[in-house]
């Protein structure tokens, strides 16, 4: 029985990048050459890139990915390679993966369910293909069959399933594709990362291969393609129920190639081990979330305003994490390279000195913030080498408020002014952020995190400004037990003050002991609130039945904490369509442009939230 050496690619691609797009393609299947790799398969969407949204709309975008396809053929000299790409057929898009092999296009495949949950759009571009059917299309001069159709190299048939044409269940392609009784099936995805999402690909690949009497090899996108949702680069096969191929996930590198010489018999199984760990996960995909994004928005590095709590402190870790895992993996030179940054580390500790290039901090102060608050950043950002600066606001805010004090004829009290005295020193913080943004060419960074977004509890254009905002997308009862965890085992000691301090604003004078929790509710129960109205779509009414059996908190006052959220929420959704561009992180977000909309003016659940005071 003859082998076949079968591999899977995973690449970091970007919309409208047409020529770095095609070169790492060409440089994977070189690389694949080289390894002997006599099948080649690449993920979904690889020559566009998966997030090139209405692009995929247009006539000429599709036309100039074919053109990239003609060009692709030329370079699958003694080799099979899969490549994904959009094709317009009239009037229809169709989302597929072309075979090509030896110099010749063989026959495309065409997607049949498409993505449309959470961050899955793909109605709005592209038309599902239907089961069995095949047409000729036309490609160079010559006649190609497009559509359900199966392949064969040296003896072994293989097929394909596109990323959600594995996850409909008994409707999937696949069963038809074990009818046909093809050998190998692949899974070319663009698979958004999650935390949790590794596993759960793991056990749907290796059921695949027992129930479709199949090995089945499955790919995904790599890296922060276009913005908000990350892909992990996870390539796996699978056999006969057991896990025999999984890369190291979230690489910085470019592209990565992985594979094995696949035998029909005699195929000797050896399991691989897999480990699971979601705090290790935010951080991989964070840091190369930012790592991408600061080198695609040619960006020169990025400003954090420091204030020594959890929120911006688990920022300036990611970005020392990302320098860290960056330079582990490229070395220096090449991280520097590709990031744009002509500098020369002196040192023999050049994570430290590229922090220091590459993240400003600043302190700044207002008459309510504490010596703690101050200390912990200036530990922390000291700690990890970034630049730290720090002012005071006193006077930019006692200007401004003494300026309306006098237009209005009267003194501001924080009996009758309580939000706009807090919400002026929240603003009078952007500004001049800002100018350190724009003086550096560099990216503002954004605080908020998930819980703090569901409930508005920031000031719009004051803690809200930034261009991106990294952990929006999680909770923060998350990030305090991330911030500890990263202290103990990625030996960020600086952190130890970080973890000491209770979350506050600081906004108010000291005597109110201001802290997030008194102001809104235990971060733990927004997050328990959060999951059942937003991530499970529940009434205000089925939470509070659910969490009243779940949570063990005095009945008057879960309904109190349960209102609070669906007020907040709905007043806030304004906020929600305006923070900066997010990560997606987490099982759910709620950024309205990803994972879920709702409208920017409601009734506001009155109605329900009535119904529930009265139960
Ligand atoms: N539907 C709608 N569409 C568009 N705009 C709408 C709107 N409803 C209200 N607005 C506008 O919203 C404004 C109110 O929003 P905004 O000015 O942001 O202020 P607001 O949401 O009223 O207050 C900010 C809250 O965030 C807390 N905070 C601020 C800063 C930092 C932190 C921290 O944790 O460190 C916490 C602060 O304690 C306070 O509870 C109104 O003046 C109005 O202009
Ligand atoms: N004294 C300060 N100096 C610099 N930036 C500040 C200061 N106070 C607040 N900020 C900015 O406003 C953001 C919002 O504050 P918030 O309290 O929500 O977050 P945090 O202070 O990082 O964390 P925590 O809520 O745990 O205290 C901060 O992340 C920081 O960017
Ligand atoms: N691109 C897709 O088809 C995504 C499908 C699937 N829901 C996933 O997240 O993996």
């Amino acid at each position: 029985m003859s082998k076949l050496k079968i591999a899977c690619a995973t690449v970091n691609q970007t919309p409208l990048d047409w020529t770095g797009n095609f070169n790492r393609i060409v440089d994977a299947i070189q690389e694949a050459r080289e390894l002997g790799v006599e099948l080649l398969c690449f993920p979904e969407l690889t020559l566009t890139g998966y997030g090139s949204e209405d692009l995929f709309l247009s006539h000429w975008y599709p036309q100039k990915a074919l053109l990239q396809l003609e060009k692709l053929v030329a370079h699958c000299d003694q080799i099979t390679v899969a490549v994904g790409l959009p094709i317009r057929i009239a009037e229809t898009v169709y989302n597929c993966m072309a075979v090509i092999e030896n110099g010749q296009l063989l026959g495309i495949v065409a997607k049949q369910f498409m993505a449309i949950d959470g961050v899955h759009y793909e109605f709005r571009w592209f038309t599902p293909w239907v089961a069995r059917e095949i047409i000729p299309f036309e490609f160079s001069g010559g006649q190609i069959p497009l559509g359900d159709v199966i392949f064969e190299k040296k003896g072994v048939s293989y097929g394909f399933e596109i990323c959600e044409d594995a996850w409909r269940g008994d409707a999937r392609p696949g069963y038809r594709l074990q009818d046909r009784k093809v050998d190998v099936i692949f899974n070319p995805s663009a698979s958004h990362f999650a935390m949790g999402k590794s596993e759960i690909r793991e056990n749907l690949v290796k059921k695949s291969s027992t129930l479709l009497n199949a090995t089945y090899f499955y790919t995904n996108l790599l890296g922060n393609e276009s913005g908000r949702m990350i892909f992990d680069g996870e390539i796996l096969a699978a056999r006969a129920g057991e896990l025999i191929l999984k890369n190291e996930l979230l690489s910085f590198l470019d592209y990565q190639v992985m594979g094995f010489e696949f035998e029909k018999e005699n195929f000797e199984i050896t399991p691989v081990p897999t480990l699971h760990d979601k705090n290790n996960e935010f951080v991989k995909a964070t840091s190369l979330a930012l790592f991408d994004y600061l080198r695609k928005s040619k960006s020169k590095g990025f400003v954090l305003s420091l204030s020594g709590g959890a929120d911006s402190s688990s920022i300036a870790v990611l970005i020392a994490e990302m320098v860290r895992r960056g330079i582990e993996e490229l070395g220096v030179s090449s991280f520097l390279k590709k990031i744009g940054l002509p500098f020369n580390p002196q040192t023999s500790d050049p994570k430290t000195e590229i922090v220091g290039e590459l993240l400003t901090t600043a302190y700044q102060a207002s008459e309510n913030s504490s010596y703690s608050t101050f200390q912990s950043a200036k530990t922390l950002s000291k700690s990890i080498g970034a630049k730290f600066y720090n002012w005071e606001i006193s006077d930019e805010v006692k200007s401004y408020t003494e300026k309306i004090e006098t237009a209005l004829g009267r003194k501001l009290t924080w009996k009758d002014d309580d939000i706009t005295l807090q919400n002026i020193q929240a603003r009078s913080r952007s500004p001049i952020i800002w100018m350190l943004a724009n003086i550096n060419n560099a990216l503002l960074i954004n605080t908020s995190n998930r819980s703090e977004g569901g409930v508005g509890y920031t000031t719009m254009d004051g803690d809200t400004s930034g261009s991106i905002s990294p952990i929006a997308g999680v909770d923060k009862f998350f990030l305090m037990n991330w911030l500890k965890w990263a202290e103990e085992n990625l030996g960020y000691h600086g952190l130890k003050s970080v973890n000491a301090l209770t979350p506050t604003a600081e906004l108010r004078p000291n005597e109110n002991h201001q802290t997030d929790e008194t102001d809104l509710m235990p971060y733990a129960v927004i997050v328990e609130i959060e999951r059942l109205a937003i991530r499970d779509r529940k009434s205000p009414m089925d939470v509070y039945l659910i969490l009243k059996e779940n949570l063990g908190i005095e009945d008057g006052l879960l309904k109190t904490y349960i209102k609070k959220f669906f007020r907040l929420w709905s007043r806030n959704q304004w906020k929600r369509e305006r923070l900066a561009p997010s990560f997606h992180l987490d099982e759910f977000n709620i950024d309205p442009k990803t994972w879920y909309r709702f409208p920017i003016l409601s009734g506001g659940f009155e109605e329900e939230l009535k119904e529930l005071d009265n139960f």
